[in-house]
């Protein structure tokens, strides 16, 4: 509960609600809190609960939890008071946080809360994997850091030697000033040589560490996030994930670092510096003690406002960068309804409010450096002119003078970087978190492991069985309810219905990338959960659907992404199979020829030529053709179906079909409604029935659509 509560006192917002959590657990009262703060996002939540009754009652599970922790009989005197404040500013927190509920009209229920997300936990052991590999670097550069800071406390102290040899010359004038300084400004210089060689020393091992460990966190995390499944990607935006990729693990890196380089040498430096000004006088420790954190203290208000002003207009720079982003990303669409100058006008507004609050900041950082130089230099003549009142009354040489003016600085920059240091501190933590969670996020479905059917007794057989399914990511909606269905070998069966009556779930179904509710997937009669899913998805399952994705690089590297090893020979025999080898080849670079991000660079029916391709190479035994052709036009789509039909010749074949006008040679259409199969036969079995399929191809006939 203390370690609670205190951690509680230095967490950012988010993670306070998990704080919550944990301190409704302690008290036994753990179900109705938790229902109230685990939630990531805004989510429904009913309640006989009366918002009033909701508020005291955290409250009085509050007061509880703060009399149950101070009564403990290992909670040591004066904790109390710690608590105390911790308690309180919990209470407010969860007082807060009922605050957003939003009442119920019609009954006064709580009926929403908005929740904020829960920041993960921090996992040392994680970190520590990362770090291990790096130890003997890490251990070095602590000790080198370490070394410089020892220096760094010696220096005021031997510029107060050097000083005194100044003014004895001066008062005294005797002697040779040459052969008596000589010694103390060369063990000076060599103290600087050491000190110059052991900072870039730790700094050089220090970035090594720093870039080593983010460099294996990023591989381990694009691994895992590859690893997720599909029902991951529907709930986390790819812009998020990136952003773990990249900005976390970016910020992560820098609080490493900082915490090991300025953490350390700070606080060394402030311990040893204290120590040094205390034995040179400690009359004026005396006085830093009192006018020295009071500086620093205000130093750092303004600091975090600035950082804080600094934040806001980062994000605003973020957002004008979105937008422009965003425009630029879907020119084409942009131009086609010439909003060119709506869209420039959107990002000025943006780039002319990040503007003005960077000219703000500008001020701010502005005042802010004017104040610190007048209060740096008051505290100089403050302590000049302390300092010459006590060597007039010979307390003080002027060396001591020189070296406590000196020590005193240093004092007074570690503590500045040391309050910094502490907000990067906290950054560094929930950033580390976040990279952690999805770290030891393990899928639900496994890519490798399982059983292969050896090739030659592969028939292809597909058998849906009383299939149930909802998506993770909506519960409460079933898209297919008892589903039956069963692709014989070597035929074509033609799935067709309304838009949205869970056609494409079924071709989902059979690439796993979700498992069903209920029911069974059957390939050859074995459930497909226990064979190996790199190899049913690699070499057993053809998959081409309505957008084909390319990747940016040249025709011949995207027909070989169905199989890695083929050769030049087999990528040009796919090609041909898909009708694709003709356009390849009038390109001047042929099979070289790059097609642009995404594919843009070619038309629809060439994208889908080449992701025909792409899906003969592995020669699958299974194809799903998901509306392969419904977004092109007449004509391309008359050589895409040519090559399709090809294509589909002695494999199973799954077609998801919008356009009835293209499936009628299938040897079986199964029309789907409400989840389920509700008719099955060949077209004109079909016909003859007069039920849902005729309804359809006479609505597409009247829309046009069907010849
Ligand atoms: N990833 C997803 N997460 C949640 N719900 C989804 C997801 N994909 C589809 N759905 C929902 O599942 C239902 C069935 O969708 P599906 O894409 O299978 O329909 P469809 O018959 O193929 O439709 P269309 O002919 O328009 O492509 C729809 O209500 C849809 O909103």
């Amino acid at each position: 509960m203390i370690q609670l509560l205190c951690c509680r006192l230095s967490t950012t917002a988010p993670s306070q609600s998990r704080s919550f959590y944990s301190l409704c657990n302690k008290t036994g009262d753990k179900w109705k809190l938790s229902r109230l703060y685990t939630s990531s996002g805004p989510r429904a939540y009913s309640s006989s609960q009366q918002p009033s009754s909701a508020v005291s009652r955290i409250w009085s599970l509050t007061q509880r939890a703060f009399r149950h922790s101070s009564t403990r009989s290992n909670n040591p005197l004066g904790l109390k008071f710690l608590l105390g404040p911790a308690v309180l500013t919990v209470s407010a927190r969860l007082l807060f946080h009922v605050a957003y509920c939003k009442a119920d009209k019609n009954n006064n229920t709580l009926v929403e809360v908005t929740a904020k997300v829960p920041i993960p936990d921090f996992k040392w052991h994680i970190l520590w994997e990362f770090v291990k590999p790096q130890l003997f670097a890490l251990v070095c550069a602590v000790v080198l850091a370490f070394g410089a800071a020892i220096l760094n406390i010696q220096i005021p102290l031997m510029l107060g030697d050097l000083v005194n040899v100044v003014a004895r010359h001066l008062r005294e004038n005797t002697g040779n000033y040459i052969s008596e300084i000589q010694g103390p400004a060369l063990k000076l210089l060599g103290l600087y040589g050491v000190q110059g060689l052991l900072t870039s020393g730790y700094i050089i091992l220090l970035s090594r560490v720093g870039e080593r460990v983010a460099a294996d966190m990023r591989k381990t995390l694009f691994a895992s996030l590859l690893r997720q499944d599909v029902a991951f990607f529907d709930a986390n935006k790819t812009g998020q994930l990136v952003n773990r990729l990249t900005a976390d693990i970016q910020e992560f890196k820098s609080s490493f670092k900082l915490v090991i380089s300025q953490g350390l040498r700070s606080i060394t430096q402030t311990i040893g510096c204290f120590v040094s000004l205390y034995i040179i006088s400690p009359k004026l420790t005396g006085l830093t003690v009192i006018v020295l954190p009071c500086l620093v203290g205000a130093g750092a208000l303004i600091g975090s406002f600035l950082r804080k002003l600094s934040r806001l207009a980062q994000e605003q720079v973020a957002k004008a960068t979105g937008v422009a982003d965003e425009a630029l990303g879907n020119v084409r669409t942009v131009k086609a309804f010439a909003m060119e100058e709506r869209e420039l006008q959107y990002v000025d507004s943006h780039l002319d409010k990040s503007c003005e609050m960077n000219e703000n900041l500008g001020t701010g950082i502005a005042i802010f450096q004017g104040l610190s130089n007048m209060a740096l230099n008051c505290i100089v003549l403050g302590t000049i002119f302390a300092g010459g009142t006590l060597i007039s009354s010979n307390e003080m040489s002027p060396g001591d003078l020189m070296s406590f003016l000196v020590a005193s600085q240093t004092v007074q920059r570690s503590l500045a970087s040391i309050s910094i240091l502490f907000g990067q501190v906290v950054r560094g933590i929930s950033s580390g978190a976040r990279v952690f969670e999805y770290l030891s996020l393990q899928p639900t479905i496994l890519l490798c492991g399982g059983g292969r059917i050896p090739y030659h007794s592969l028939t292809g057989r597909v058998d849906f069985l009383n299939i149930s399914f909802s998506y993770p990511t909506r519960p409460g909606h079933e898209v297919l309810k008892k589903f039956n269905l069963t692709l014989p070998p070597c035929k074509t069966v033609a799935v067709v219905g309304e838009s949205g009556g869970g056609k494409s779930t079924v071709a989902a179904l059979l690439e796993r990338f979700y498992d069903p509710t209920s029911g069974v997937v059957m390939l050859d009669g074995l459930d497909i959960r226990t064979l190996d899913l790199s190899w049913l998805r690699g070499q057993v399952i053809g998959f081409i659907n309505q957008e084909p994705v390319l990747f940016g690089s040249s025709i011949m590297e995207n027909i070989r992404f169905g199989k890695p090893d083929a050769t030049d020979a087999e990528v040009i025999s796919a090609a041909k199979q898909a009708n694709a080898h003709r356009f390849i080849t009038s390109f001047p670079d042929g099979y070289n020829t790059t097609v642009g991000e995404r594919g843009v660079t070619l038309s629809g029916g060439q994208k889908q030529r080449i992701a025909i391709a792409r899906a003969l190479i592995k020669n699958p035994s299974i194809l799903v053709l998901d509306e392969a052709t419904s977004a092109l036009d007449a004509e391309s789509e008359r050589v895409v179906q040519e090559a399709l039909d090809r294509a589909t010749r002695g494999r199973t074949v799954l077609i998801i079909a919008h356009r009835l006008s293209t499936i009628q040679g299938a040897d079986l259409i199964c029309v789907m409604s409400n989840g389920r199969v509700v008719e099955a036969g060949t077209h004109l079995e079909l016909l003859g029935k007069g039920g849902l399929y005729s309804d359809l191809i006479r609505r597409q006939k009247a829309e046009g659509h069907h010849t």
